[in-house]
């Protein structure tokens, strides 16, 4: 079977910003998989892209097997999409929106949206204007769960949440895979390395990787280097050493490719009187923080 997600050479351009450049991502079924990058990277014009809430300037995106600028309605009702900028119709009580919804999703099931109203203790006769934000995004997801979607599209959806409401919202989510695919857009990466399978990097409209979470922890490293005097670094130190620098006997940078053996070879080959060499594996966090410092960097090199 096709994958749930895929796009190919996909380009959007608004006026002279280029907001995605060439996005080639396969989404594979039941993964959870994070879409994360700088702002303005592209990450909610993709979904929006996927919704068909954008078209593509060029190439393509397709979804369950449909291309995006085909999509129907049938196809629109096996989507969950929540979003933090979601406009909603604030002068509805929550019990009227809920049902209200019902209307557009012939999967609909009641059984699921009365255990998910208990869950998350929606207060059906309040204006969903008058809830907190955590509150009205437990309505949207409850929303967004209760038709059983086959794919789940979530922008930014942990922003302002206090921590028990995330972990209920993760969980909710959770236990619709693997039936359910996931694509989240989030600056949250400690959140996301808890719980997604896969992630894709955008930076600046481009995909810069896309792969499994285990993948990418493996290939991250801080490295440390102490030298037995100071050296001045070469100038042409190797492309998956980021952020290299030097204080006295001690040069660290991070390494997007390690290899314990070929790394260990390559500081050898590239910089004098190596005394000892220590390498740290990287939470996603802080593999965030070395590709947006790095990409920051080249930004001020051009
Ligand atoms: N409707 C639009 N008209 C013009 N430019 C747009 C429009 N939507 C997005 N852009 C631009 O496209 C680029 C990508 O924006 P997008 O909102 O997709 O980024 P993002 O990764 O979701 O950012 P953030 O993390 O800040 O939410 C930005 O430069 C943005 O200004």
């Amino acid at each position: 079977m096709s994958s749930p997600l895929r796009t190919e050479q996909l380009t959007k351009r608004f006026r002279s910003v280029e907001a995605l450049h060439q996005v080639s991502l396969d989404v594979p079924e039941g993964a959870v998989f994070a879409l994360v990058g700088p702002n303005g990277a592209g990450k909610t014009t993709l979904l929006k892209t996927l919704l068909n809430i954008e078209q593509p300037t060029s190439g393509h995106a397709e979804v369950l097997g449909v291309d995006t600028r085909a999509m129907k309605p049938d196809l629109l009702a096996r989507i969950g999409y929540i979003s933090e900028n979601q406009r909603l119709p604030g002068w509805m009580k929550t019990g009227y929106f809920l049902s209200y919804c019902k209307r557009f999703y012939p999967a609909w099931r009641d059984d699921d949206l009365a255990e998910l109203i208990r869950l998350y203790q929606l207060p059906l006769d309040r204006k969903l204007s008058e809830l907190s934000r955590g509150m009205r995004l437990k309505a949207v997801l409850a929303s967004a769960l209760a038709h059983r979607p086959k794919l789940i599209l979530l922008d930014e959806p942990f922003s302002g949440l206090d921590v028990l409401v995330r972990e209920q919202l993760i969980e909710s989510i959770l236990e619709r895979t693997p039936e359910a695919t996931v694509l989240l857009a989030s600056h949250d990466l400690p959140e996301i390395e808890s719980f997604a399978s896969h992630v894709a990097y955008l930076n600046e409209g481009r995909l810069e990787f896309a792969e499994e979470m285990g993948s990418l922890t493996e290939r991250f490293r801080e490295v440390e280097v102490t030298l037995e005097e100071p050296t001045t670094l070469p100038g042409d130190l190797p492309r998956n050493w980021l952020n290299a620098e030097q204080s006295a006997v001690v040069v660290r940078f991070t390494d997007c490719r390690f290899d314990g053996r070929q790394t260990q070879a390559e500081v050898q080959r590239r910089l004098r009187g190596v005394r000892d060499v220590t390498a740290r594996s990287m939470s996603l966090r802080a593999i965030g923080v070395a590709l947006a410092r790095s990409a920051e960097a080249s930004v001020g090199a051009r």
